[in-house]
């Protein structure tokens, strides 16, 4: 598999133009998404990742249209949402899709496994009678492996486990045959052995229909199983601080961030994490700090293993790209990684 393309003129499908997402809370001002921009490409899958509360739901739900940003563009097909018309809209809405982490909440409990595939259908007038309505139905559940669908469409939320509702859900989303599905950790709250089936019947939906995917996960070793071929963003504090193409991510991590998160993945071999200068591997400071007090400089200095005074903790550095050895495309927000990696190609 291999990451999508953009369009003829090359407009990718999906872009995040400086997106920003403060919150107003009682404590103060909340900046959970800080100046992200990111795309994805018709047919590509764009894994984002990071701990908790780095912000990866809020920008999910603002790639999905379910929260205007507070700052910067959601673009679709080239066009900025804020400036669409009311056909335009529809399209887009038709167009992406928003899995949410947990389909017992997503689902509505008094409707049929039918009605809540037929209701996306009648109100796009994409299911002319019943019949019809019944029939796509039926091929719906089947391209999610629930078979035979005839034992699922009259059922409701609770009379199936956690695996099918999440199947139905991800159904429903497909019933406007869309070009990008946002999937907010969905496989999260699944045992290990139904997460494997829904994410292998992800994957067969990626490769047999095209569709592109924004993936959200905390798990390194989900996003590297589902995000190949793709792209992968890593997320702290609000920010994108690492994004490149998945496999060489994982494999060849620059960002301390990513480094640290790929060292708590149990399953990864420690020599597929590449080395940038030998620095410990833990983390210094164990908790991640508010975002209500965010520290000046790189906001991960009081945790980077790499930490310079003086230098970490005064300047914000850029996501900019970095020309990591025998890659491609990188973009990394370090000083530190950038000044080694300048000097490494001085010396050769
Ligand atoms: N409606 C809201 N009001 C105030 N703060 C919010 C709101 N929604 C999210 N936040 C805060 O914004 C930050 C980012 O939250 P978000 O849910 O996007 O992170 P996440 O990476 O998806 O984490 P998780 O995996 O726990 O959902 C967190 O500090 C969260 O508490």
């Amino acid at each position: 598999m291999t990451t999508g393309t953009a369009s003829a003129d090359g407009t990718p499908l999906l872009q995040l133009d400086a997106v920003e997402q403060v919150f107003r809370t009682k404590k103060g001002d909340v900046p959970a998404v800080r100046g992200v921009d990111l795309h994805v490409n018709e047919g590509e899958v764009l894994c984002l990742v990071g701990e908790s509360g780095c912000g990866k739901t809020t920008t999910a739900r603002i790639a999905a249209g379910l929260a205007p940003p507070t700052g910067g563009r959601v673009l679709y097909r080239g066009r900025a949402l804020s400036e669409m018309g009311s056909e335009e809209k529809v399209q887009y809405r038709r167009g992406v899709q928003f899995v949410h982490q947990d389909p017992y909440a997503s689902l509505n409990p008094i409707r049929t496994v039918f009605a809540t595939l037929a209701a996306p259908l009648r109100k796009h007038g994409l299911a002319t009678s019943r019949k019809d309505a019944w029939e796509q139905a039926c091929r719906l559940l089947e391209q999610v492996d629930l078979r035979p669908p005839e034992n699922f469409l009259s059922k409701y939320p609770h009379q199936l486990s956690g695996g099918q509702r999440q199947r139905v859900a991800v159904a429903r989303a497909l019933t406007l045959k869309p070009s990008l599905i946002v999937a907010d950790e969905a496989t999260s709250m699944l045992d290990v052995s139904i997460r494997v089936g829904l994410l292998k019947m992800l994957s067969k939906l990626r490769t047999e229909l095209g569709t592109g995917f924004v993936f959200i996960t905390h798990d390194l070793a989900i996003a590297r199983y589902f995000g190949t071929g793709g792209r992968i963003a890593v997320m702290y504090l609000g920010r994108v601080v690492e994004h490149g193409l998945t496999e060489e991510v994982i494999e060849n991590p620059q960002h301390p961030y990513t480094r640290a998160l790929l060292d708590a993945v149990p399953t990864m071999d420690d020599d597929e994490v590449g080395a940038v200068a030998g620095e410990a591997r833990k983390l210094r400071g164990v908790d991640i700090p508010s975002l209500l007090a965010l520290p000046s400089g790189c906001t991960f200095h009081p945790r980077c293993p790499l930490f310079r005074e003086g230098l970490c903790d005064t300047a914000d550095p850029p996501l900019e790209p970095l020309a990591v050895a025998g890659g491609a495309d990188r973009d990394v927000s370090c000083h530190v990684v950038r000044e080694a990696v300048a000097e490494a190609g001085r010396a050769s």
